[in-house]
Formats: C-alpha cells, structure tokens, sequence
C-alpha cells in the first residue's frame, strides 16, 4: 500500500484523505466527521471509488434516518452555486474530462491562525512530500492579516518540517512547495475580496480544469460569511469546489442545525467536508485495530472487565491570543465534544459489519444515542490561573489580550459519562481535558476489574487498585500501548510487581 493510500503517516498533524482531491462524489469514511440532526450524531465521510457507485450506494443520514444529501431544488433553498459539476454533465463531459489538464487550488482561509501555522500547512507539505498531493495544485492563505506571498512563505517556512526521519532533499521539496504557496489579504465577509481571490486563482490556474478547496480555519462564527462569499464569487467555473470544516461545528443542537442549514443555502452535501484531526492520529486509528485483531482483547471489552475508561486530554499552554475564538466555545466545545467524543464511540462501538465507513459510523451513532444525558453533579469545570513553571511566570487566563476580561469560560473540565447499553452500563467513562496544565498529553487508560478471590492480594496489602491491570493508549506525545501486568519479581521468595508490556512506537521500525 503506497503512503497516499492511507493518512496515517501523518499522524500528527491534520489528516486529508488524498482521495479528496480526486475528482469523485465524496462519500462516508473515517476522516471527516458529518454531524446530523443532533449534536451527539457524528459521521465520518471519505471519497467513493466510483462517482455511480457512490451516488447509488451511499446516502447519508442522521440519526433518525433522514437523508442529508446534497439539497434539491425541493427545499425550497435558493439556488446552489457551489454545487459541484457532475461528472458527465457540466462544461466538460466525463470524456472530455479525462483528456483536460486539471489543477487544484487548496485556499486555507484563516491562514494567519494557529491552526493553518501549526497543523495544515505542515500536513500539506507532508502530502506534498509524500506525493500524495494532485500534480497541478496550488495553495493560497488567506485572511484578514496584511501579508504578500513572501510574507506568507516566510511564516509557512517556521512550521514546516521533515517529521519522518530520514528524508531526503527535505530542503528541496520545501522549497519547491512553498514556491507554490500565494497569499490574499480580505475580509471574511467580503465579496468584493473573494472576487480579487478569483482573478488571482486564475491566473494560477491557467485554463486548466480547476477544481478548489477551501479550507475553514478560522472560528465558527464566520463559516457561513466566508462560504457565502466564496460560493458567490470564488467558486470553481468548471471543476468541483469542495469545503472542509473544521470544528466546532455549531455550539449546541439547535446552532449545528442552523449551520447545516445556512451552509446548504450555498452547498450541497457532497461539497462539504467536516472534520475531526483525531481520527487521524495514529493511537486513535490502532485503537479498533488493537480491538478488533487481536483475539486476547475483544472479549474483555465489557463492563464485565473494565471498571472505568479514562480519556484525557492535557495541554501545557493556554490560549495564547486564541481567546476570540475559544471565549465563545470553552475547553467541552472545543475537546470535549468533538475529539474526546470520537474516541469514546470508537472505544465502546460494537463490531461493525464491515470497515466501510458507514457501517463504523452506524455503530458509533449507537453508542451516542445509548448515552445518558450528562447530570451537571457529574461534571467539574475551572479556569487556569497565572502560575509560575520552572521560574517562569504564565499569565492567567483572563491576562490573554484576547480574552475578555472577567470571562467565565471553563479551560478545563472533567465529567462522568455513562453509556446506557447492555456492554456498558455502569461503566464510567471519564474525561477530563484542560489547557495550561503541567503536561502535554492524550491518553486513554482502561481500568480493568480486581481479580476476584486474588490469590496473592495479602502482596498487594489493602490496596487492591494497585493490582488492577490498566490498558493504556498513549495518543501524544511518545505514542505508546502499554497493558500494566503483575508478575513475580525474580529470585527467591514471592514478591510481586507491576510491569508494562509496552509497545513504544518511536522503537517500533514500521513508523520508520
Ligand atoms: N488550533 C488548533 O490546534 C485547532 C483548531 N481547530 C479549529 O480551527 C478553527 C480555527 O482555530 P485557530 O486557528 O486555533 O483559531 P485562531 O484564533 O488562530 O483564528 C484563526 C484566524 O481567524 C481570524 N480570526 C480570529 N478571531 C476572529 C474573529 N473573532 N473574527 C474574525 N476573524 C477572526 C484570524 O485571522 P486574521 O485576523 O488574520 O483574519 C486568525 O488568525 C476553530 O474552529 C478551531 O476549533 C481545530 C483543530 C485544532
Ligand atoms: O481542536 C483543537 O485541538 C488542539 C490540540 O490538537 P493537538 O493535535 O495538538 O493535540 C487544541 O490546542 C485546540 O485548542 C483545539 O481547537
């Protein structure tokens, strides 16, 4: 299997299907998250093979079984200018297709922000770098910050780097890619801006079939604005135009709905690409992997073994000038919800039927809708104070410039959840996220059960929890399964103690 074929390569930083790039009908897959009526319906969507195929087999639903497919003229929405050319109909037919030269142009809107500088423009080069990106493409930052294309390369350059070890001609290749990188100053609710954006791509793209992608990196509250704009006046005159999402998508039901809503004035199903980077780190794609291969685990993965299941999420910085944006959502909306969510419906799912995409997500929207309301007594939140760490002094969230002042929003919480269901009840699931604390870290650790009748508990004295055997999956930093075990330390006499059999992925030669 070739690196395009999977993300999983680059597994820490945001994951694209390569096959989003190809010119097909997308449909259900493991990367991109598509939620449904209700907050707690989260869906994952991939392109198809075939664009007849997945126009016949795949349609998508929400949780009570409607279709989400792209709008019609039926709904009563206005006219979708985005929508995407069908194959076979359109400017070009299918055959005609084949024979034009076509280009990509990926716009990363918001590109002045912490997620494009951490997290896409690296995940770009990684794609670039691997091959996996489309011959013709071309990337274009774009936001409000006044900057040239220099300016631009100058700021991509810091975060770019060679991940996987021993690569060769890194310099080259980013060289080469960065030479491909253009950047557009303008508002996010400007048509007139998106216009100047348009002319721009098509010079770039030079009478080629293009399609265009634009990616949402900016907060929330500007997606419709910038979908709008880009619909109206950006979008590809001949080729597909595609949009990722990030999240949070909306801040509660009624808002996700509203979303949904408004984006689909201007998209259609098809077009719009939701997506949750976690799934495409390495630990959270080994976990169903670990689960469902291996014998020695499936049958322990009950209430009738596990005591607990912990998800932690834990950052060793704090907002540092996000504050517009994580104000408005806090650390539930902005972890919580969304990654930590995932993983626990990929942790407590049932066996799907297959690996096709939507039968993983049938099973993990099972586990959602098994999910006891969370009672306000089984939750803790907090906010993070200046503190001092290794001499130095760290502001308090409400020192952030960016945060209004006396802001009540939590940065960190903790929760008891419960999954109502015949494998589960009982079990609880506990997260706990947080920024500004004293490690960087994601992890999840399962408890399992005390023997029972322990024949060497006396070795254990009273404290039985120092037997129990733990399963972690350490997702960042240092990826890493470990199953504590007990065992007899060698040599004479009895006694006994707690080792890790450990898989350390930085020893493991598959990641080289
Ligand atoms: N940061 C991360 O690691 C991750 C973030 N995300 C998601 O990505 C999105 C963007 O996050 P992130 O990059 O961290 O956010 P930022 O706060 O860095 O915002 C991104 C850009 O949006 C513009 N912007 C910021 N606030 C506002 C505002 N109130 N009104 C208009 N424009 C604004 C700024 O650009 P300018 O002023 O130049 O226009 C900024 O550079 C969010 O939805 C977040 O949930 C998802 C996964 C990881
Ligand atoms: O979605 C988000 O994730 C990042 C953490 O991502 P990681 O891959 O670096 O663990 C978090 O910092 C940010 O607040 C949030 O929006």
């Amino acid at each position: 299997m070739g690196p395009c074929s999977s993300a999983s390569s680059l597994s820490s930083s945001t994951s694209f299907t390569p096959s989003l790039f190809k010119n097909e009908t997308p449909r259900l897959s493991k990367f991109f998250i598509l939620p449904g009526k209700s907050h707690s319906s989260l869906w994952v969507s991939q392109v198809g093979s075939t664009t007849t195929l997945a126009r016949k087999h795949f349609q998508l639903k929400s949780s009570n079984g409607h279709p989400l497919d792209a709008v019609s003229s039926h709904d009563g929405l206005v006219e979708n200018p985005l929508a995407s050319k069908p194959q076979g109909e359109g400017l070009f037919s299918f055959s005609e297709q084949e024979n034009v030269e076509s280009s990509v142009s990926i716009t990363v809107v918001g590109a002045s922000g912490d997620l494009a500088k951490k997290k896409i423009f690296p995940a770009l080069f990684a794609l670039y770098y691997e091959d996996c990106l489309p011959k013709n493409f071309i990337v274009f930052g774009y936001a409000r910050t006044k900057m040239n294309d220099e300016e631009l390369r100058n700021m991509i350059s810091k975060t770019l780097t060679c991940r996987i070890d021993r690569r060769e001609n890194c310099e080259d290749k980013m060289e080469q890619f960065l030479q491909r990188c253009f950047y557009h100053s303008g508002q996010y609710d400007s048509e007139e801006h998106f216009a100047e954006l348009d002319k721009k791509m098509k010079m770039k793209e030079d009478g080629k079939l293009a399609h265009r992608l634009f990616y949402l990196s900016i907060p929330p509250n500007i997606f419709v604005n910038v979908v709008k704009c880009a619909s109206l006046r950006a979008s590809s005159a001949n080729g597909w135009t595609r949009v990722i999402v990030e999240k949070p998508f909306g801040r509660d039901s009624e808002s996700s709905g509203e979303l949904t809503r408004c984006l689909k004035q201007y998209l259609a199903e098809d077009q719009i690409f939701r997506i949750d980077h976690y799934l495409g780190k390495e630990l959270v794609e080994n976990l169903s992997v670990l689960r469902f291969s291996n014998l020695v685990f499936e049958p322990l993965w009950s209430r009738s073994y596990i005591r607990n299941v912990q998800l932690i999420f834990s950052e060793d910085f704090g907002t540092e000038g996000r504050g517009g944006y994580f104000d408005n959502y806090g650390i539930i909306r902005d972890i919580m919800q969304n990654h930590l969510l995932q993983i626990l419906a990929l942790f407590a799912m049932e066996t799907p039927v297959s690996l096709d995409a939507e039968d993983i997500r049938n099973e993990k929207v099972k586990v959602l809708r098994s999910m006891r309301p969370l009672l306000l007594e089984d939750v803790v939140v907090g906010q993070y104070k200046g503190h001092s760490k290794g001499g130095k002094l760290l502001p308090a969230y409400t020192d952030d410039p960016t945060v209004p002042k006396g802001s009540v929003t939590p940065t960190f919480a903790a929760a008891a959840l419960f999954i109502d269901n015949a494998r589960w009840d009982g079990v609880p699931f506990l997260m706990k996220a947080g920024k500004a604390l004293y490690t960087r870290r994601a992890e999840i650790r399962v408890q399992f059960r005390h023997v029972p009748g322990n024949l060497y508990r006396r070795n254990f004295g009273t404290d039985l929890d120092k037997a129990t055997n733990e399963l972690v999956l350490r997702v960042q930093p240092d990826e890493a399964i470990y199953l504590k075990i007990n065992n007899k330390i060698p040599g004479l006499g009895m006694r006994l103690d707690r080792s890790d059999l450990n898989l350390l992925y930085r020893a493991s030669s598959i990641i080289n």
